[in-house]
């Protein structure tokens, strides 16, 4: 763990004081705590939470075999205490039958997304852009996602808690990333929180194209056109060198070099400077890396001011006061190695740097690399930014910096800059790079252009909605093609693989489909059923329907799909039960196959979709059941409706066969405790019934209320662990293994959050 060259550098740039110099590299060089936090709705990262206090943290003692042992603590500058830490050797793990306890409830929780283990520096950009639900927001480089789904959580999480989430904000996420492969891990991770106002793009976002919406999202009149959709917020969590992840990524420690962020600087800048443009008066951009290197931190910050007026960094001393931090450097010293020669060398100044250039070298840097030569404009100090070392809170490296535009009649020291820039928010970018030095800067803002169709490709009907009857599609008609590289067979530039995504469909409320759900489903009438939508060419209903709120639906409509490469929109809620018996294994593991009972297709209510839809079905047709319906629902695939105890044997023998949603009350009964109120959506067959969530989720239901595993699976699992360990004379190698699955099961996990937490 030494690297001459990174110590050389950053020593140099002064990034911490002399004194504070080896407890720095000291603690870059210790193994990094697990950080995760609460994910998904509020209501439940509560209930766990509580859960995590009572029953687990309380029976974890502080020392095992001798060693003493941290039990985990709550990151104190989390809200509402909801991310955690914890530093416990796996030896620890394997022999303390508590900790081992707490560790596979981690694992399942996290397995079904409602714990996500995430770095506790990564936490911190979401928190500091400051969702509302009703906010615009975009996410420009989002894969894997894990700040996607915390930006996800805040819009779904109204102002005044307690107040019940909600389940469709008026605000839309588009979460964007130009890695095609990685944007199928950026959807899977967050469609663990159901949401209407989710869109995933894939594209690069220096050259985010012009998106447009129905005026009347944009503060116009409805019917009058279209107009651009800017956002009120936009996270700009670029790539990056990464040498912040140094404690988790011990490769860098061989690989680094000075290259890594010099090349990404123009980039970075690229990117941050078209979020700054897609961005509304009195909006704010985050702008984020989990690199320590000034030249991809402040020097991007402090070059993108100077391009873009009426911007300022907003001032983050008072935010989260219990974050240690460390305001942001004002000046730093570029280094590079020069004509192939392994000597780092530093310049001072842009000018040095130019000079020293032989006829062989490239000048490929630029002057934005070096700190500014002038004061600048009030509002552009960069002790604004905020810096996190690892010594000061034991976590990972990371910048972050917070750029607000002014509002509209906010600007007056701005205006002369505004007069010689003449704005338009609408123009496209092109694919050409844009020029980083502020006298080349083509694109600035100004009002919101209220465009018509006329002018507009992209937008099927005069008002902006749709008028296709009875489907709606999405303006397949004016297909545009992709802006980049175009061609045949050329892919967009800086998207990795092809495009090749179903369409968007709209159905008419008065679709058959739609009708019979909505009478089947018990659902009222002000059910947004128009934003209803399927994904194929031919716009039938076969298997899902999904849906999205309104903007996002005008987001589809006014918008060629494949020239934004949309690869996802809200959320999928009903699926097409197919024959009882297929649908069964579907929903589970189905073995037995007993039912050919109602066969007829119908729609179900997904699970994952359950929280979306709750509030919208008639409270009437919710069934009461009690922990010992759920306790036999778990234990069995299909238990028979008679099997059940009354008064709930009567009521779902009377209810016809399809889809049911129970509701479980708060309960402490038949060795299980359930804390808070569950919701869960059954299908009922002729003479038998099945619990419709997939058997991940049923363990981590079952380890909550009954502090063991009950599934079917899980008691599967259990008796070959006993068999094992009877047929095995050396049962404490058995013993050992058992645990090493655990192990393994975090390691894997381990595996694939280190892709989610950063890159
Ligand atoms: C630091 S990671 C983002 C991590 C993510 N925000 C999270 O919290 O899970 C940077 C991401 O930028 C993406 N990326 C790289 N160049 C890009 C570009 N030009 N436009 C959009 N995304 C880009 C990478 O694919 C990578 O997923």
């Amino acid at each position: 763990m030494k690297n001459a060259h990174f110590e050389n550098y950053y020593k140099t740039q002064k990034v911490v004081p002399d004194e504070e110099w080896d407890a720095f590299m000291e603690r870059l060089r210790a193994p990094l705590p697990t950080t995760f936090r609460l994910a998904g709705f509020r209501e439940t990262a509560t209930v766990l939470n509580d859960l995590i206090k009572t029953t687990y943290i309380s029976t974890l003692s502080n020392e095992v075999d001798g060693e003493v042992v941290q039990p985990p603590a709550q990151i104190p500058w989390y809200p509402d205490g909801l991310a955690w830490q914890f530093n416990v050797s796996k030896q620890v793990l394997r022999k303390n039958p508590d900790f081992k306890r707490f560790h596979s409830f981690l694992v399942f929780e996290t397995e079904i997304g409602n714990i996500s283990r995430q770095e506790a520096v990564s936490m911190l950009p979401p928190l500091l852009l400051d969702v509302k639900p009703h906010h615009l927001v975009m996410d420009m480089c989002a894969a894997p996602g894990s700040k996607t789904a915390q930006l996800l959580e805040a819009l779904h999480t109204p102002p005044a808690d307690p107040s019940p989430s909600n389940p469709i904000p008026p605000g839309l996420l588009l979460a964007n990333d130009s890695d095609h492969k990685r944007t199928h891990l950026l959807i899977h991770q967050s469609a663990r929180l159901p949401s209407p106002s989710l869109l995933v793009t894939n594209l690069d976002a220096s050259i985010f194209p012009v998106i447009r919406v129905g005026a009347e999202h944009m503060g116009g009149e409805a019917g009058k056109g279209t107009r651009q959709l800017l956002f009120d917020r936009i996270l700009c969590d670029v790539p990056c060198s990464g040498d912040g992840t140094l404690r988790k990524n011990m490769g860098i420690w061989l690989k680094w070099g000075v290259g890594d962020g010099n090349g990404l600087h123009s980039l970075q800048l690229r990117i941050l400077q078209r979020a700054m443009r897609l961005l509304k008066p009195g909006g704010r951009v985050v702008y984020s890396t989990c690199s320590l290197n000034p030249v991809e931190n402040e020097a991007v910050v402090a070059a993108a001011l100077r391009s873009i007026p009426h911007f300022t960094l907003a001032p983050t001393s008072s935010s989260l006061p219990a974050l240690q931090r460390r305001p942001g450097l004002k000046s730093w010293t570029p280094a590079f190695f020069l004509g192939g020669k392994r000597e780092l060398r530093f310049f001072p100044t842009y000018e040095e740097y130019v000079a020293a250039l032989s006829e062989k070298d490239d000048k490929k840097y630029t002057e934005s690399m070096w700190p500014p030569t002038d004061e600048g404009e009030e509002g552009w100090a960069l002790d604004r930014c905020m810096r996190i070392y690892p010594h000061l809170q034991d976590t990972g490296g990371f910048f972050i910096a917070v750029l607000e535009k002014r509002a509209k009649d906010d600007a007056p020291e701005a205006k002369k800059r505004q007069a010689d820039a003449p704005e338009d928010c609408t123009a496209e970018p092109t694919t050409k790079k844009v020029k980083l030095e502020s006298a080349g800067e083509d694109v600035t803002m100004g009002d919101l252009a209220e465009v018509g169709d006329a002018g507009r490709s992209a937008s099927p009907s005069a008002n902006g909605e749709a008028k296709v009857a009875p489907r709606m599609e999405a303006d397949t008609d004016k297909k545009e093609k992709p802006q980049g590289k175009r061609g045949k067979g050329k892919e967009r530039e800086g998207t990795g693989g092809s495009f090749k995504e179903n369409p968007y469909t709209f159905l008419p409320p008065d679709d058959p489909i739609v009708k019979t759900c909505i009478e089947k489903l018990h659902i009222i009438p002000s059910f947004p059923d128009h934003n209803l939508f399927v994904r194929n060419p031919s716009g039938e209903p076969a298997r899902s329907l999904y849906l999205t709120n309104d903007i996002v639906r005008s987001v589809i409509l006014n918008n060629d799909y494949n020239r934004i490469r949309l690869m996802t929109a809200g959320t999928k809620l009903f699926v097409k039960q197919e024959a009882a018996k297929s649908a069964s294994k579907s929903a589970d593991e189905d073995a037995d196959g007993r039912e050919g009972e109602g066969s007829s297709a119908r729609f179900r209510i997904l699970s994952e979709g359950l929280p979306v839809v709750y509030p919208f079905i008639k409270p009437e047709t919710v069934m009461d059941a009690d922990l010992k319906t759920l306790q036999a629902l778990l234990e069995t695939y299909h238990p028979l409706c008679e099997s059940f105890q009354e008064p709930f044997r009567t009521a779902i023998t009377e209810k016809p066969s399809g889809c049911h949603v129970l509701k479980f009350p708060e309960e402490k009964n038949v060795g299980g405790n359930l804390t808070h109120e569950l919701v869960l959506p059954i299908w009922k067959s002729n003479v038998s019934i099945s619990l419709m969530i997939d058997k991940k989720a049923k363990s981590a239901l079952s380890l909550r209320v009954f502090g063991k595993d009950i599934t079917t699976a899980g008691r599967a699992l259990a008796s070959n662990q006993k068999a094992k360990v009877a047929t095995d004379s050396a049962s404490t190698v058995v013993a050992e293994e058992e645990t090493e699955h655990i192990v393994v099961a975090e390691d894997d996990l381990e595996q694939s959050n280190d892709n989610i937490d950063n890159a």
